[in-house]
């Protein structure tokens, strides 16, 4: 029991936090992008998503105890200021890496249609074999795929890995799933910049789903313009809220860093953080996710003449997302970073592939591969 309410303010942008969170006390919700000491003033609990700068500047005049993030990356919270005034941390690690996967998925697909090549003819190189990174694997060598991996730091004490050189020569197919990092022996603001970038095969696709600035955006800029046969798929961007239009219009397939966006990832990642204020406060956790995750709208689909492709659209279709954005290009700035923010905030609905089930599949360890249930017999 706790001897008194708690004061909580959480992004706006958290779907069903006011339910699982007001056994502790009351729920305030603001945007998350303009918060400022004078909003902190009498809470005790913050909960963010990645675009809230979490600080000294933020929290020095608080009486914060915990701040949770519902998202994997942490590049946008000082951990060891809040360390150093005892205030609980947590972040959602995993929360929505599904999503990311099936986002990879869903775009290589569309692209394999564009361009007319099979993905199983095609090599996949990782680069950042985490939580999200590690699912990519697993499910693309579900599907009998080939995949190469990159990983310095785990590459210290495991076997299975290869350099960043040699992947981004050999692989056809590059995907990046590294945190943001600034400093350090494996640092990865600019981890692929020209030097990286000149070593890509001519048919090379290139896909950003972890952090903008891993990429050194002029530099992919510049060498799209010389080399044009380079596909390149961005979620994410260097200085967001801020796109790059002329970036944006050389690539295939663009989005306003949504990748992560399931409607099942977001709930995931803001009960890890209940269970997480659970575990601080010493309280049990008597909530479940089942509870909070939408079971009703849980489809089933004859395959029939759908392609695999057709079935990820029924869930997920990419092309909504490159278009919404697309649509923002020619604003001002000012109002093409608020159009981001917005894309965001208003983003539909998406479920997860687990949410459908095919009968009829044709060739049902893909299906089972790419994510989806394979519905009961009879
Ligand atoms: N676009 C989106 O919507 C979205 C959604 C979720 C996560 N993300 C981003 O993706 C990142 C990865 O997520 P995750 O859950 O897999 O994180 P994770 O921490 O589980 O995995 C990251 C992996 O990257 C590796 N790594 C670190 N430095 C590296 C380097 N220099 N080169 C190669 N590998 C390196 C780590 O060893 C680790 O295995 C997150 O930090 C977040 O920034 C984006
Ligand atoms: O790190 C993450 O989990 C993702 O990048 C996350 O989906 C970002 O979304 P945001 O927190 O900005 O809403």
């Amino acid at each position: 029991m706790l001897d008194r309410k708690l004061n909580i303010l959480a992004d706006e942008n958290m779907p069903q936090v006011e339910a699982i969170f007001s056994r502790f006390g009351p729920v305030t919700l603001k945007p998350g992008r303009d918060l400022t000491p004078a909003d902190l003033q009498g809470v005790d609990v913050l909960l963010v998503r990645s675009i809230t700068q979490v600080n000294e500047a933020l929290l020095a005049e608080s009486r914060v105890k915990f701040v949770g993030t519902a998202t994997i990356g942490t590049d946008h919270i000082d951990q060891p200021y809040l360390a150093s005034r005892g205030i609980g941390f947590s972040n959602a690690p995993g929360c929505n890496a599904d999503a990311v996967v099936e986002y990879v998925l869903s775009c290589l697909y569309l692209v394999a249609e564009q361009q007319g090549f099979d993905p199983k003819e095609r090599t996949y190189g990782i680069v950042g074999v985490g939580n999200v990174g590690g699912r990519l694997q697993r499910r693309l060598q579900a599907l009998g795929y080939t995949v190469l991996l990159n990983d310095p730091p785990r590459a210290r004490s495991e076997e299975g890995f290869v350099s960043l050189d040699h992947l981004l020569k050999q692989a056809d197919v590059i995907c990046l799933h590294t945190p943001l990092t600034e400093t350090g022996e494996y640092a990865t603001q600019h981890l692929i910049a020209d030097r990286e970038l000149g070593q890509l095969q001519d048919h090379a696709i290139i896909l950003n789903a972890g952090r903008g600035p891993v990429i050194d955006n002029d530099a992919l800029l510049a060498i799209g313009k010389t080399r044009p046969s380079l596909t390149f798929i961005l979620d994410v961007w260097e200085h967001e809220p801020a796109v790059n239009a002329d970036l944006a219009e050389r690539c295939a397939i663009v989005s306003p860093h949504v990748a992560g966006y399931s409607f099942d990832g977001k709930i995931r990642g803001t009960f890890m953080l209940y269970q997480a204020l659970c575990n601080y406060l010493n309280l049990p956790c008597s909530e479940s996710l089942d509870h909070f995750l939408p079971q009703s709208e849980l489809a089933c689909v004859e395959q029939g003449e759908l392609t695999t492709l057709e079935l990820m659209q029924k869930v997920f279709d990419p092309r909504i997302d490159d278009y919404m954005l697309r649509q923002t290009l020619a604003l001002p700035e000012t109002e093409q970073k608020q159009a981001f923010d917005q894309l965001r905030k208003q983003y539909r609905v998406r479920r997860e592939f687990s949410s459908l089930s095919v009968s009829g599949a044709k060739d049902p360890s893909q299906i089972e591969g790419i994510g989806f249930k394979l519905a009961a017999k009879g």
